[in-house]
This record gives C-alpha cells, sequence and structure tokens, in this order.
C-alpha cells in the first residue's frame, strides 16, 4: 500500500468542511476549535483558513464545474468525495498551488478521509477541472445564460442574493459589491470608550481605519493585544461600530439606554462606554441565555472600573424582547439590532450564501416588526430608535421601517446622513445603507426613528 502524507492543514479544512455540510456547523467557529486542539497556528493555519473559506464561498460555482468535470451530478457521488473535490478545485482554480501538488495532495486526503478505492475519481476530475481555469470553465458554464446568472455564477452567489443586490444598487457597480463579498476581510477592532484609546492599538501595531473613531485594523490574532484580554477592546466590524455611534449622536433626553438584541454583544460594549459621558446607562436584553452570558463577558472590562470607581456600571437581562419586561417609554435611547438573514456579513460567514433561502428573509419579518415595534414603545417622548440590520435586503430593512412608519403617529424619521456626515455615499433615503465595496464594512442598514 502507498504511504499517505496528508498535510494537517487539509485535513482541517476537510474536517471542518464536513462539519459545514453534514452537522450545519458555522464554518469559522468549526475552523477555529480544529486549529486549536491540532495546535496549528502561522502558515499552517492561514491556508486552512483560506482553503475552508474560499471552498465555502465559491461552492456553488465549483459545483457546476465539478459537475462538467465529472460528467454526472454530484448527488451520485459520496458526500464526502464532493467535499475532497471541492477543496481539490479551490487549490486549483484560486489559489497558487501547482496543479501536480494540488492534485497528489487531494487524491491522497481522499485516500485517507474516504478510502483507497475513491483516489481514482478523484485523481480524474481533478485532472479534468485543471485543464482549464477559472475564467475559462466560466466562460464555458455561461454559455446561454442570462446576464444575471452569468454574473450569480462569475461572482459565486445564488439567484435569489443577485437579485437582492439588484434590487438596490445600480447595475455597472452590481459586479463590484458581489465581488467584495469573496475577499478576505481583515479583522477590525474596537476600543471600549472609557477603558482604551485607538492609539494603544496604533502602538501595538494597528493600523487606524476611515470612519469610526473607535476602530483599528489588526492582522495578527486578536488575544495577541493586552487590551483585547483585559476586555478594553473587541473584535468588530466597523459598521457595526457606525451604526451605533449614529444612536449616541442623535439629541435625546437623559436616561437609560436599552439594547433590545444584544447578544453577542458588540454593540452593547460601544453604547455601555459612550453612555456615562451622555447621560445615559446600558441596559443589554438579550433572548438566548447563552448570548446574555457572552454581553456580560463583552462588558467585563466596564464590571471591572465600576467596582473600583463607581461608575455607573451597565446591566445585562435575559429577556424576550417582543414581550418586553420594562414599562413603556422607559428609555431615552434604544437600539434594535434584529435578527436578519445576515446578507450584509457574507464575506465574514463564508458558507452563509448557499445555506440562507429567500423564505428564511421572509419567516424573519414578523419577528423585526415586533422588535421594532416594542423598541419605538420603549422609548420615552424625545428619545431615538435605531433599527439595525447586518442585510441590506429590502425586506428586512424598508420593507419593515415604512409600513411601522405610515401606521404610527408617534414616530418621525431622523435622517441619517446628518447623524454620520463623514460617511459619503452611505444614504438610502433617509436612512444609512453600508457596502463592503464601497466603505470596506459590512452592509448593515440603519434608520433612526425619533418617538415623538
Ligand atoms: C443581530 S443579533 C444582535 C447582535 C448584537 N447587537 C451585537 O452587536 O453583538 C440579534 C440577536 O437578537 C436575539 N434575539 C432574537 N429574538 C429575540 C427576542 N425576541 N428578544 C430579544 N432578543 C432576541 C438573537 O438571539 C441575537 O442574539
Amino acid at each position: 500500500m502507498r504511504r499517505l502524507t496528508v498535510d494537517p492543514a487539509r485535513r482541517v479544512a476537510f474536517d471542518a468542511l464536513r462539519a459545514v455540510h453534514a452537522d450545519d456547523a458555522y464554518a469559522n467557529l468549526v475552523l477555529a476549535k480544529l486549529l486549536t486542539e491540532r495546535h496549528l497556528s502561522g502558515r499552517d493555519a492561514a491556508f486552512a483558513t483560506e482553503l475552508l473559506a474560499g471552498t465555502c464561498r465559491m461552492q456553488g460555482t465549483y459545483d457546476r464545474i465539478l459537475t462538467a468535470a465529472a460528467g454526472r451530478t454530484l448527488n451520485t457521488l459520496q458526500p464526502a468525495v464532493v467535499d475532497v473535490l471541492r477543496l481539490g478545485t479551490h487549490q486549483l482554480l484560486a489559489l497558487r498551488v501547482p496543479t501536480h501538488a494540488a492534485v497528489a495532495a487531494t487524491v491522497d486526503l481522499a485516500a485517507s478521509a474516504v478510502g483507497e478505492r475513491v483516489t481514482g475519481l478523484t485523481n480524474a476530475i481533478l485532472r479534468r477541472v485543471a485543464a482549464r481555469s477559472f475564467d475559462d470553465w466560466v466562460e464555458e458554464l455561461s454559455t446561454g445564460l442570462d446576464p444575471r446568472a452569468a454574473l450569480a455564477l462569475r461572482t459565486a452567489h445564488p439567484d435569489w442574493v443577485v437579485a437582492a443586490y439588484a434590487d438596490l444598487l445600480p447595475e455597472e457597480e452590481l459586479e463590484t459589491a458581489l465581488a467584495a463579498n469573496n475577499a478576505s476581510p481583515t479583522t477590525t477592532l474596537a476600543v471600549r470608550p472609557g477603558l482604551a484609546e485607538v492609539a494603544e492599538l496604533v502602538a501595538a501595531g494597528a493600523d487606524p481605519t476611515t470612519y469610526s473613531p473607535f476602530a483599528a485594523r489588526w492582522s495578527g490574532n486578536p488575544a495577541d493585544l493586552a487590551a483585547v484580554r483585559e476586555g478594553r477592546a473587541g473584535v468588530q466590524d466597523e459598521g457595526s461600530q457606525l451604526v451605533t455611534w449614529g444612536l449616541t449622536r442623535a439629541a435625546a433626553p437623559d436616561g437609560w439606554w436599552l439594547d433590545l438584541c444584544a447578544g453577542p454583544g458588540g454593540k452593547s460594549a460601544l453604547l455601555a462606554g459612550l453612555a456615562p459621558e451622555r447621560g445615559g446607562r446600558l441596559l443589554a436584553a438579550e433572548l438566548s441565555v447563552h448570548r446574555s452570558l457572552l454581553v456580560r463577558a463583552g462588558l467585563r472590562g466596564y464590571a471591572r472600573v465600576a467596582r473600583t470607581t463607581g461608575w455607573a456600571d451597565p446591566a445585562v437581562i435575559t429577556a424576550d424582547g417582543t414581550r418586553p419586561a420594562w414599562h413603556p417609554g422607559a428609555f431615552s435611547r434604544v437600539l434594535a439590532d434584529v435578527p436578519c438573514s445576515g446578507l450584509g456579513a457574507l464575506r465574514r460567514r463564508p458558507e452563509s450564501r448557499w445555506r440562507r433561502q429567500p423564505e428564511d428573509v421572509e419567516a424573519m419579518h414578523p419577528l423585526q416588526r415586533a422588535l421594532l415595534n416594542t423598541a419605538l414603545d420603549s422609548a420615552a417622548s424625545g428619545g431615538v430608535v435605531a433599527y439595525v440590520t447586518c442585510s441590506p435586503h429590502r425586506q428586512e430593512t424598508t420593507d419593515v421601517v415604512d409600513p411601522i412608519l405610515a401606521q404610527r403617529a408617534d414616530v418621525a424619521v431622523i435622517d441619517a446622513a446628518g447623524l454620520l456626515p463623514e460617511l459619503g455615499d452611505a444614504a438610502r433615503g433617509p436612512y444609512l445603507q453600508l457596502w463592503p465595496h464601497r466603505h470596506g464594512t459590512d452592509a448593515m442598514f440603519a434608520a433612526y426613528l425619533r418617538k415623538l
């Protein structure tokens, strides 16, 4: 029997991909767990990360290429073999792995992970994949497709996601916008106001970002930074920081602030630091017990300061935001960062574009409406509500906000551009819409509303 030399990075990527497909695991979470368990770091960890993330993102297009190369539908192959082939295809068509190395390493992976009997098939299919470049495959497979379907194939997005983007962006911007979802985002950190300064992160080697005064980009492991270890900074997309900052910049009375859907707690951590200097104090509410614990953990830096200085400690409760455990009108500022499809964070959630279905977007609509109505009921007269999604999809953004505005006489829109004037090109009517290709952030949406 021949000796197998399966390298640990490819094996980790394969086991993570199997968990994504067989157990509905989140690629990022399962990968982080496997890297730790198997003690992979440095170049091996970087290769496994790129291999897994790239394979997950491009899956729909790779499956079309593999179907053509195999001459049969993929459901006639063992699922584990299909995953081996997807990983091999990414190495051949997107990474700079020489053809012979990509094929040999993938055939060895097939032998060790599935069995010697599938090596001939794996080898034959991969050799056919390797015969063309990615662009040549796409050109061949695009024959007869309409321009939108060809764009979906080229940028590896489901047709319905392309349609949702096309609904919001000018045609000439569409391809750039979709392509931006295929770039690996760098890690962005946010300081906890009052506990750390961006200058501390910059002195440690991070880079300031364009818009958020709380942000810095970091290319290493966040846990290497003392500020992160001590709960004085955390990982948070710049878009999430900006929509939160917008809420704190509107005029509003002093009083308690509410984060209605707080878990895992990134925005709460920013709000908690900004509240005291604006006459506020934060209550973070979250439905899931596990996620409420994450919110509490994210606020641990403030808890330490509060113990020693008597500073107003943020509070965390586990509660259903649609059945308020507080009196109406109790809050001066309310953040409703509602559960959504996450279509604006496709860069960070490599598998999600193929897992999500249009029905998922529809299914969330009633909860989003209910949470926005609770948020408005919870705000005091003169108070401000931010309705936020990490999705630009019309159904979970303006289709939630506009009908509620039409129904309620006690709400007015605050122009988002006035709250965040440093952001060019982010107005969506009176609302805010960020985009990866325009702002380098997730595609966050925010509507700022005044309770009359
Ligand atoms: C988009 S996430 C919030 C992200 C969070 N604001 C952050 O920045 O870390 C939505 C959260 O709403 C929670 N959620 C879902 N239904 C809820 C409800 N009825 N009441 C309160 N929270 C809810 C989910 O568990 C999830 O943690």
